[in-house]
């Protein structure tokens, strides 16, 4: 850890706000978040459905812009970058792994791993993602393409794309909801293996309060607000 407060501090929020829907018939998703979320922590976001999840981990990732507030990750001010400045701020800072895996069907797991280092830049793009799949466990399954793998080898597969890239803050939104109960155990166990291997900070929404247990910290929401926080 560095002397300096604000660098151990990986995610910022203050103030945030989502509303989307039409002018006419505008819905408030989110209605004041603020959070901060220190380097290194593993964070679980519990809260019924429809209380936000999603769309705050959408924007804390920066998949999508806030309405109202501001937003610091990795260092990052989100405030006032458009669509393409998200896209640079993302890469190499943030991992995403969504519940339907979200493959590409037509690249092979090595080539899934490896594409997106190599539009990061990455020389090794190959060699690295090869190593990433070992690493998860999948160094037999590199050339098989996404419907040639159970779901949980295909989560491992996403897992192994979003860390590839090193990023500072792994972002898991339900890994495991599409998966039955020994996979998804394996799959848990995985991404917090990784988080620590990487030395990352997890944010992880679920509904299981069995995985939210094993975090360091608990947030749950309710209608667009943090209502409660185990810190
Ligand atoms: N484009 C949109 N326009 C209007 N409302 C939307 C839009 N997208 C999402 N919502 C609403 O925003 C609310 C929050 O959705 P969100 O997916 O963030 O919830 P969640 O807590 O992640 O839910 P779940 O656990 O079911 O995934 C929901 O009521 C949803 O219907």
């Amino acid at each position: 850890m560095s002397n300096d407060p604000v660098a151990d501090i990986a995610i910022r929020a203050r103030n945030v706000t989502l509303t989307l829907g039409s002018r006419e018939a505008p819905t408030d998703i989110l209605r004041g978040i603020d959070l901060e979320i220190a380097a290194g922590q593993s964070i679980a976001i519990l809260g019924p459905s429809g209380s936000g999840k999603s769309s705050l981990m959408a924007i804390l990732s920066g998949l999508e812009r806030a309405s109202g507030g501001d937003v610091t990750v990795a260092g990052v001010r989100y405030t006032n970058l458009d669509e393409d400045g998200l896209a640079r701020a993302r890469r190499g800072r943030v991992g995403i792994v969504l519940q339907a895996f979200h493959l590409l069907p037509t690249m092979t797991a090595l080539e899934n791993v490896a594409v997106p280092l190599e539009l990061a830049g990455a020389e090794d793009a190959f060699a690295r993602a090869a190593e990433e799949l070992a690493a998860v466990g999948l160094a037999h399954r590199t050339t098989h393409y996404p419907v040639q793998l159970s779901g949980g080898e295909q989560q491992r597969v996403a897992i192994a794309r979003a860390v590839a890239g090193r990023p500072g803050i792994l972002f898991a939104d339900e890994p495991t909801g599409n998966l039955d109960g020994a996979t998804s155990g394996a799959i848990v166990d995985l991404l917090f293996e990784r988080q620590r291997a990487a030395g990352a900070t997890l944010v992880i929404i679920t509904h299981d309060p069995a995985l939210a247990s094993r975090c360091d910290r608990v947030l749950t929401m309710r209608d667009g607000l943090i209502v409660s926080d185990s810190q």
